[in-house]
């Protein structure tokens, strides 16, 4: 069906256009789930008539009937959308068709406005080099402990920088565990759920020991690796012979900011960081050996396919000469990446390498100069934690590691999955994101004020 949407055309097909129907017979009003029988519409449907309306696209279709009883295209009263005519009526909102159109999309992927800096993560980002150790994001733990809109502007932090300190905590176990539970619920893992861990090998991992340990993300070796982490750091004392305690430094390196230097300086080599896949795996308990579902692993840099990237990215050499692997495998569109969406990098937890020969040289050589921005002066944020100042941080962007150390270190903290991180922030975006009571259904935030859910429509993005 050709549309036409303010200046532009759409083409949408009918059958596209027909199981799209958000009326309450065919699309759950709370749960948000289809409950129309997609497999019902004839693939030749075409409507009995269409009017452009104020409100958007009024289309009467032929009511087809379900030929799965189990999953009724209609419940067994007529619905409030089928005409007495055998009919059913639907109505698509201007916004939604324009927001949605795909022949051609007519909907910007991303805006123009996006600074230099922020064009490899998209919008809203801020990357960071070494110099955030003037002014680091951080927040009041009395503000995130008090109401919703402080949990927000605490996420937010997170969302723009990677990370933030949280001040102010009481150095307990308890107290942290409960400033990770305002985010969501903590993620269990074979390390269990909330930790509270020294170095005492109680984990066969070198995280449960003494050792410095290189800028990383943590659980590279799961198919969906941790979103958020928590460290809160008790204590650090003299050892059990009496040896001062020292080291213990906390490392941060903003991942973003890495890969773009890396596409800036060398981007054959992003190009190799962004396609081979590696694998990593964590088996130092003897009751856990975990590896990822994709035996040939990840690549390091994980992108968001972006069709305006596509279209807009050339085709390197080298992707030229991947074209060949990857047309085995399945490896990212060689000729575009998209936005970067996750730095997975742990060079201790690597498996074996298992690439094809002429792959295995631009791969070291790629690494190489991947480790060399990594441990840049102009990139490494050292700093040392100490007990009342917890540190969280988006474990899918900021790397993180640790100077060896000497004495009893007693670090507590845990993690939060990457959708439940998003799904809350989300959410409190849409609660708070307009200015203090600005009438368009944000709630104050203020405290004793009640703080509901805003109502979602049907036709929200992302739906
Ligand atoms: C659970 N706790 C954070 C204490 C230790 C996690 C160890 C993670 C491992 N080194 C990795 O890079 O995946
Ligand atoms: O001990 C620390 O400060 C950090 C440990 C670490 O890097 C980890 O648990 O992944």
């Amino acid at each position: 069906m050709l549309i036409q949407i303010s200046s532009e055309y759409d083409l949408s097909h009918n059958i596209w256009l027909r199981d799209h129907c958000r009326c309450p017979s065919c699309y759950h009003p709370k749960t948000k789930q289809r409950l129309l029988n997609t497999f019902a519409i004839s693939p030749k449907i075409r409507p009995i008539s269409v009017e452009a309306t104020n409100e958007g696209l009024q289309i009467l279709w032929p009511l087809e009937h379900s030929s799965d009883p189990s999953h009724p295209e209609h419940s067994s009263s007529s619905s409030s959308s089928e005409s007495a005519h055998d009919s059913h009526a639907a109505l698509y909102p201007w916004k939604w068709l324009r927001m949605n159109s795909y022949a051609p999309p007519l909907h910007q992927t991303h805006s123009e406005s996006i600074t230099y800096q922020e064009e490899i993560a998209g919008p809203g980002k801020t990357l960071w080099g070494s110099g955030i150790a003037a002014h680091p994001p951080s927040v009041g733990y009395e503000e995130v402990m008090k109401d919703d809109r402080g949990v927000w502007n605490w996420l937010e932090k997170i969302s723009q920088y990677g990370f933030s300190f949280v001040d102010n905590v009481p150095p307990t176990p308890e107290a942290t565990e409960e400033l990770i539970r305002r985010i969501a619920f903590i993620r269990e893992t074979h390390y269990g759920g909330f930790w509270d861990f020294t170095s005492d090998l109680s984990h066969g991992d070198t995280a449960y020991t003494d050792l410095a340990l290189g800028a990383h993300t943590d659980t590279t070796y799961f198919t969906d690796p941790a979103g958020l982490q928590l460290f809160h750091l008790l204590s650090h004392e003299a050892s059990t012979d009496g040896a001062a305690p020292s080291g213990g430094a906390s490392l941060l390196v903003d991942g973003f900011l890495a890969a773009k230097v890396l596409k800036d300086v060398h981007p054959e080599a992003y190009d190799v960081l962004s396609t081979v896949r590696i694998s990593t795996h964590s088996a130092g308990d003897e009751n856990t050996f975990v590896s990822p579902l994709l035996k040939a692993g990840y690549p390091i840099l994980q992108h968001d396919f972006d069709p305006a990237a596509a279209a807009a990215a050339p085709i390197s050499d080298l992707d030229a000469q991947l074209q060949t692997h990857t047309a085995s495998s399945s490896h990212a569109p060689p000729h575009s990446h998209g936005k970067l969406v996750m730095v997975r990098y742990n060079n201790d937890d690597r498996s074996v390498l298992s690439l094809p020969e002429s792959l295995v040289e631009p791969f070291y050589s790629a690494l190489n100069k991947w480790h060399s921005i990594l441990t840049s002066s102009e990139g490494e944020y050292w700093q040392q934690l100490t007990p009342g100042r917890c540190l969280i941080f988006d474990n899918h962007r900021v790397l993180h590691g640790r100077s060896a150390f000497v004495g009893q270190r007693r670090l507590c903290g845990g993690y939060v999955s990457g959708d439940d991180y998003r799904s809350r922030l989300e959410v409190l975006k849409k609660r708070y994101g307009g200015s203090v009571g600005s009438g368009s259904g944000s709630v104050s935030g203020r405290v004793g004020e009640k703080e509901g859910p805003l109502p979602r429509s049907v036709w929200d993005e992302g739906l």
